[in-house]
């Protein structure tokens, strides 16, 4: 039983590098399509929004001496990419899915409007809206919180590297502890950074819980959707 009917799915760009370090690794990109395809087929709507910190990131740009406008818009271009690279993925495997872009550049993709993308949702294609925002100084996160409202999803999930949200990231600490459920409010008191603020104010805003989960592990996409318990739930 699948804990919700429509999902916004964000994937995390540096994931797609997989063990190859750079780049997107081709045994990563598939795993995601399987995962994703295991929901479609079990009646789920998926509308997904990805990173592009596997290519490029206007901030880091910036700090290498890159004019941070078009940086951003080059990290938008990234995930355009990465949309690409997923949509073909899922193609290969019988799994019909719509590239949109947030900013107009057919044929690579449709431009995105809310009411062509809940349309093909009700008929079972997967949507993958790219180019973020399609405005610089935001993040995919944003995107994800921007689209999961504007397609009334039930749900973000945010498939990222770590299992949840912890004390501090665990990245770096490895003493923090995981949170099984956090309200937005604890996120902004504790300055935690799993997700940025201005995604994690629209989503408290419009009422859109966040499951952050490792999406990087098989099978977890599905077992989030049938109620384990293993990622963190905020709301
Ligand atoms: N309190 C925290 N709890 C969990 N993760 C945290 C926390 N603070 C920072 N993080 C970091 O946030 C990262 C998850 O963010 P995200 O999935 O957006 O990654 P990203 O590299 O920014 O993705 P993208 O390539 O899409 O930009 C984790 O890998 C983790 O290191
Ligand atoms: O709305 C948006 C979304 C993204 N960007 C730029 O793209 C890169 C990649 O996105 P990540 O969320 O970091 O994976 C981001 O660093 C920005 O430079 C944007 O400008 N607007």
């Amino acid at each position: 039983m699948m804990q919700y009917k429509r999902i916004l799915l964000k994937l995390s760009g540096e994931s797609l590098m997989g063990a190859q370090g750079h780049g997107i690794d081709s045994g990563r990109l598939n795993d995601y399509a399987e995962q994703i395809t295991d929901l479609v087929k079990n009646g789920v709507q998926v509308a997904i929004v990805i990173g592009g910190g596997n290519i490029f990131r206007g901030l880091s740009g910036a700090a290498a001496g890159f004019d941070r406008y078009k940086g951003d818009q080059m990290g938008m271009l990234a995930t355009v990419i990465n949309s690409l690279a997923l949509a073909s993925a899922l193609d290969g495997m019988g799994t019909r899915a719509r590239v949109m872009t947030a900013i107009r550049m057919e044929p690579v993709g449709e431009l995105y409007a809310q009411p062509k993308a809940i349309d093909a949702l009700n008929n079972g294609e997967v949507v993958i809206v790219s180019g973020g925002t399609g405005n610089p100084y935001f993040t995919t996160d944003t995107a994800s919180a921007l689209r999961g409202i504007e397609l009334k999803a039930d749900v973000m999930l945010k498939g990222t590297r770590v299992d949840g949200v912890y004390t501090a990231d665990p990245e770096k600490d490895p003493s923090a502890t995981k949170f099984d459920t956090i309200t937005f409010d604890e996120i902004y008191n504790k300055g935690l950074k799993v997700m940025d603020l201005t995604a994690t104010t629209m989503c408290k805003e419009n009422n859109l819980p966040v499951m952050v989960f490792n999406m990087d592990e098989k099978g977890n996409l599905l077992k989030v959707m049938s109620g384990d318990n293993i990622g963190t739930l905020v709301k």
